[in-house]
């Protein structure tokens, strides 16, 4: 098998005395939809924020299309971060700009300057996502579904090969969220992009994932494809599948 483009060595993350990651190892395989799994306060954000270098690791290693990027400073993480576009929970757009200016905003960061060119970039990832010709807007006049889709876009805009995905369904409807199930698949099957989908919409995962990984204790407790995550016999992870707390329910009526 090739290189994976993304390899995570006994990688240890503490805040004070809550040591949340414990010598996590992942490989994140070029061309995959991997969806990461966990319950609340799992660590699946934090292990997400090391892989662009977001956040520098208590100890380990994160290697990015082999450059080893752990110690790498701010400028030289640069290149790392047009490699790996991240979607922000929440969307994180700046309420002052219009959406072109949201989705423009790494390719001016990166030092893009050519306006034309800039032009043609943010209305090709507004197209990836079905906003043509929205750039005036402004992120106010969105629903939430569209903000989303603009932080999508800008997520691609610089074309990174591996998106990181931070929640992408939280707060929408089941339909709006079908639709960004189909801009991730889009994105995998026709621009040959990684994905990297942390999420608690079950529907979604068995729709996108090739692979998934359930976080506990700080490590890796199980991983599979979809299909034999639906057919576990782990307790654990049957209770997350099905939403099921235990607690048992009365009967209305
Ligand atoms: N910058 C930080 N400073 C201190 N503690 C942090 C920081 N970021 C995360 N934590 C802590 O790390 C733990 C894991 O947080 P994380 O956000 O990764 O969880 P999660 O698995 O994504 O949870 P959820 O599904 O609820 O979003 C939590 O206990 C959180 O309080």
């Amino acid at each position: 098998m090739s290189e994976p483009f993304i390899r995570v060595r006994e990688l240890h993350q503490r805040f004070g005395d809550n040591h949340v990651l414990k010598g996590l190892n992942l490989d994140i395989h070029r061309g995959e939809t991997l969806v990461l799994l966990g319950g609340s306060g799992a660590g699946k954000s934090v292990l997400l924020k090391h892989l662009p270098g977001l956040m520098c690791p208590a100890e380990g290693t994160v290697t990015v299309d082999g450059t080893e990027i752990s110690c790498l400073n701010e400028r030289e993480l640069g290149p790392i971060r047009r490699k790996v576009g991240i979607m922000f929970q929440g969307g994180a757009l700046f309420d002052f700009m219009s959406v072109g200016d949201n989705v423009a905003f790494p390719l001016r960061e990166s030092g893009v300057t050519d306006e034309e060119e800039i032009g043609k970039r943010v209305t090709a990832a507004l197209a990836i996502v079905k906003l043509d010709g929205q750039e005036s807007k402004m992120p106010a006049d969105l629903s939430g579904g569209m903000r989303k889709r603009v932080a999508l876009a800008r997520a691609v805009v610089d074309r990174p090969a591996c998106v990181l995905y931070d929640e992408p369904h939280a707060g929408l409807d089941p339909v709006t969220a079908d639709t960004i199930d189909h801009m991730i698949k889009c994105l995998q099957e026709d621009h040959g992009m990684t994905n990297v989908v942390v999420t608690h919409e079950m529907r979604s995962v068995f729709h996108i994932a090739d692979r998934v990984i359930f976080l506990k204790d700080g490590k890796i407790h199980w991983e599979g494809t979809a299909k034999e995550l639906r057919d576990t016999s782990d307790p654990e992870l049957r209770a997350f599948v099905n939403g099921d707390s235990g607690i048992p329910w009365k009967t209305p009526g």
